[in-house]
């Protein structure tokens, strides 16, 4: 039987950039940054730094921060100012010349920029620029925002920045290199994250808090929804003001799956919070079993909160293996299925004539929680109930995660009931949108939240058709008709 879900997608981690201001090893510190960030993004790792006398350096690679980056790359990238950025593609495909950070020399000067999120408007700005004779590098969104900058010929370089930014919907968190200074933005929803710290006598802006305690960075504060500053010899400097926390859309999918456990969003840590959706969950379907197992590594936190709730006893009993990638694209369903195998093995001694909960941050596909459910059979659990620490994924993200397609997505192609059977599960149980949302500090933080891909409401705006290759299509469909 072929499911309308057996298409080419699958979500993946989304962008993670860094930055450094005043810093004799900015490089360094930038790679090491880009290494605790790898989480957010496995295709490609690049840094650009300046030293404010001589033209940027710029280092860019396909591949893992580890791949990228080598004794001779860092001592080519010399510098005290150094912006660094992963990447996972949302808009644009997965290549070199997509690789970040992007480098242009135009009426601003030297501007080099780090992109994490989707600018839902990315493709009227591009024809627009285009209209007016803009040359673009490369199929990305992010790209637009320096075209935009160049327009503002003879103005300050902060102005530029904001005058661009207020014409981008969508989201960003992104810090951009000037020959003096570093500037970072967050969306006015705000739903990716970016911190702020202090280094000795120099500053470190990065997607999350995770990357500052490897560096002993001290951290400042998050950068509010909204938020522009300009970072230079003086100080941070606030350009745009911040808009309250109260109507921003944080992404709530950054809690479940994105974020690293250690990072602390908003005063909220993400291990904590997914303590309490296992907790939640536990309160909402709880079960009579002999184990509760994680599906490692993203299930372990909410594993362990349902465990402790429930009373039931706590087992790693699938083991991950840590050489393949956090996440993988493969084409075709047998090769996708051969993947799940190769990244998780079971303890079956564990399990064997057992009760089970299998606990797991979401189900996309269904790929990896259909594969588990098989392997505890045939290892013989007497039970197997799933419990998920989200709601059911119905909808497209188009802010910066990609899964663009509903088609790819199971819940939206089927009941709850039916999962279940695909599933071969003795019960299911989604957390919901209300245990979810208290689990992330709300309302108690104050924050406002992006839940788009469960419930379908939008907090901004998007073209219906937005995907990955827009640009590249919209590229092509525009020389045809030359
Ligand atoms: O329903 P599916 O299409 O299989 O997708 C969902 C699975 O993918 C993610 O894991 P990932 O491979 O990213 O591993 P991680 O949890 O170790 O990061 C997620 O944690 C689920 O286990
Ligand atoms: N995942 C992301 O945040 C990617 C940033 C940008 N949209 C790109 O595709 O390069
Ligand atoms: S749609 Fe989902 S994944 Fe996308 S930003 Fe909103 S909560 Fe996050």
């Amino acid at each position: 039987m072929r499911y309308q879900w057996e298409v080419r997608l699958y979500p993946g981690e989304e962008c993670g950039v860094f930055a450094v201001y005043g810093h004799p090893n900015a490089a360094t510190l930038a790679t090491y940054g880009l290494y605790a960030l790898q989480h957010r993004g496995e295709e490609s790792a690049g840094i650009a730094t300046a030293d404010g006398k001589r033209p940027f350096r710029i280092h860019r690679g396909m591949g893992l921060v580890s791949q990228v980056f080598d004794s001779a790359s860092l001592s080519f990238l010399s510098g005290q100012m150094a912006i660094g950025h992963v990447r996972y593609s949302t808009t644009g495909s997965s290549n070199l010349t997509n690789a970040q950070p992007i480098a242009v020399v135009c009426s601003q000067g030297e501007l080099a920029l780090a992109h994490n999120g989707d600018i839902v408007n990315a493709s009227d700005l591009r024809a627009r620029l285009e209209g007016r004779g803009s040359i673009f590098q490369t199929t990305t969104d992010s790209e637009v925002i320096l075209h935009l900058m160049a327009q503002r010929v003879g103005k300050p370089v902060e102005e530029a920045f904001v005058w661009a930014l207020d014409q981008t919907e969508g989201a960003y968190s992104l810090v951009l290199m000037t020959k003096d200074k570093i500037l970072a933005a967050r969306d006015p929803q705000g739903f990716r994250p970016l911190s702020l710290g202090r280094l000795d006598d120099g500053y470190v802006v990065a997607s999350e808090t995770c990357a500052f305690d490897l560096l002993h960075v001290e951290f400042l504060r998050d950068l509010a929804p909204g938020e522009v500053v300009s970072i230079d010899a003086e100080g941070v400097h606030t350009l745009r003001a911040p808009k309250p926390l109260d109507t921003a859309a944080f992404c709530i999918f950054e809690f479940v799956y994105f974020a690293r456990p250690d990072s602390t969003i908003h005063g909220v840590n993400v291990s904590q919070a997914r303590i309490q959706m296992g907790r939640e969950l536990a309160r909402l379907y709880p079960v009579e079993a002999d184990l509760v197992i994680p599906v490692p590594d993203s299930g372990n936190y909410a594993a362990l909160g349902f465990a402790e709730e429930a009373g039931i006893p706590f087992d790693l009993a699938f083991v991950r293996n840590h050489y393949i990638g956090r996440t993988f694209l493969q084409p075709t369903q047998l090769i996708r299925d051969f993947n799940v195998r190769i990244k998780l093995n079971l303890v079956q001694e564990s399990v064997r004539g057992k009760r089970v909960v299998v606990v797991d941050d979401s189900i996309v596909r269904g790929t990896t929680a259909r594969a588990r459910v098989a392997n505890l059979r045939e290892a013989g659990a007497a039970e197997v109930h799933i419990r998920v620490s989200c709601p059911p994924h119905r909808f497209a993200c188009h802010y910066g995660i990609d899964f663009p397609d509903p088609r790819s997505l199971l819940a939206n192609q089927l009941p709850v009931d039916r999962i279940q059977s695909y599933l071969n599960a003795d019960s299911l149980g989604y957390l919901d949108l209300d245990g979810l949302l208290r689990a992330c500090g709300s309302p108690q933080s104050g924050m406002g939240f992006c839940s788009a891909c469960f419930t379908g409401r939008y907090p901004v705006a998007f073209h219906q058709g937005l995907h990955k290759e827009i640009l590249e299509r919209s590229q092509l469909a525009r020389l045809a008709a030359k």
